[in-house]
């Protein structure tokens, strides 16, 4: 892979040359469409579709389910949650925290007596996952799995996974101190560390104190991240935290050539070179 800005390998010999690209700044389709507030129709559109498809499909999500380095450490993380109310725990990015840490505690149970909540700091990644987690348990988004993001509710009676943004829960922490409908709260890319994330680090933490309390059903909290300083968030939860191992794909390390001033910018232009130049495997 070559580069205009990272150093590392050599120019190749009639290799693709380098792209340009028009990026787009200030830019977000979602944050400049016009706000409509609505209460998704939750569709239940049924398409034939062959059974050997569908066949060929569930066995192919199995299967990349199980390569995941989360999968092999389900019964460690399941074990940690019956011991603590929180748990930390920081594994690679693209290990399956994400989509699979909500299904461990869905089969585990853990939606009986309210949902599994996962925080998110955008709303399209809530919408992603949200979407991707029902499709791996073969359902339709807003039934089992749903999202909240503002502005769009796409959960129903039936929803045990919610994706929401740090921001909705946040929200309903103002109406609801205890946060009553959750028995999870599941507190993704805590590294990022938003003005709304470190909000709700106190939020849950207070929600499970009082919910102690009051003997009322205990509020079990799990923190994931990539990157997160673990001792930090676990002096401040007191708590320890799961390194879980293992990789989803190979990391190379490259450095930038040189200082730039709008970095945001290079990232972008040489992440576009990479999807463009590197051969699919
Ligand atoms: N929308 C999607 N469509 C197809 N595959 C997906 C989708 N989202 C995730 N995956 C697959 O699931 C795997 C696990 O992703 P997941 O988001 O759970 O990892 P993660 O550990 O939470 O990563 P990160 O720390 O970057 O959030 C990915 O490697 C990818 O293969």
């Amino acid at each position: 892979m070559d580069s205009k800005y990272l150093a590392t390998s050599k120019r190749d010999a009639g290799g693709p040359s380098p792209v340009k690209f028009s990026i787009k700044r200030k830019h977000d389709s979602i944050a400049n469409s016009p706000i409509n507030e609505k209460k998704t129709h939750v569709a239940q559109i049924k398409h034939p579709v062959s059974p050997v498809l569908l066949t060929s499909k569930r066995a192919s999500i199995e299967q990349l389910q199980k390569s995941l380095p989360v999968y092999n450490c389900r019964q460690r993380i399941l074990k940690e949650l019956e011991l603590n109310d929180t748990v930390l725990i920081m594994s690679e990015t693209g290990s399956g925290k994400t989509t699979q840490i909500p299904q461990f505690l869905l089969q585990a149970g853990y939606a009986k007596s309210g949902m599994i909540g996962i925080t998110q700091p955008r709303r399209v990644a809530a919408i992603t996952v949200a979407r991707r987690v029902a499709q791996e348990l073969s359902g339709n988004v807003g039934d089992t799995v749903g999202y909240t993001v503002r502005f769009e509710d796409a959960t129903s009676q039936n929803t045990k996974i919610r994706f929401l943004t740090d921001g909705v829960l946040l929200r309903e922490s103002i109406k609801d101190r205890l946060l009553l409908k959750y028995s999870v709260i599941i507190l993704d890319e805590a590294h990022e560390r938003t003005v709304n994330a470190d909000l709700l680090f106190g939020i849950v933490k207070d929600a499970q104190k009082e919910r102690r309390k009051q003997r009322l059903a205990n509020l079990k909290v799990v923190v994931t991240s990539a990157t997160m300083d673990i001792d930090h968030f676990g002096k401040y939860f007191n708590c320890k935290g799961l390194y879980l191992e293992g990789r989803t794909y190979p990391v190379r390390v490259m450095h930038a050539k040189e200082e730039h001033e709008d970095y945001v910018h290079t990232v972008l232009v040489t992440l576009f070179h990479i999807h463009r130049t590197t051969p699919r495997k």
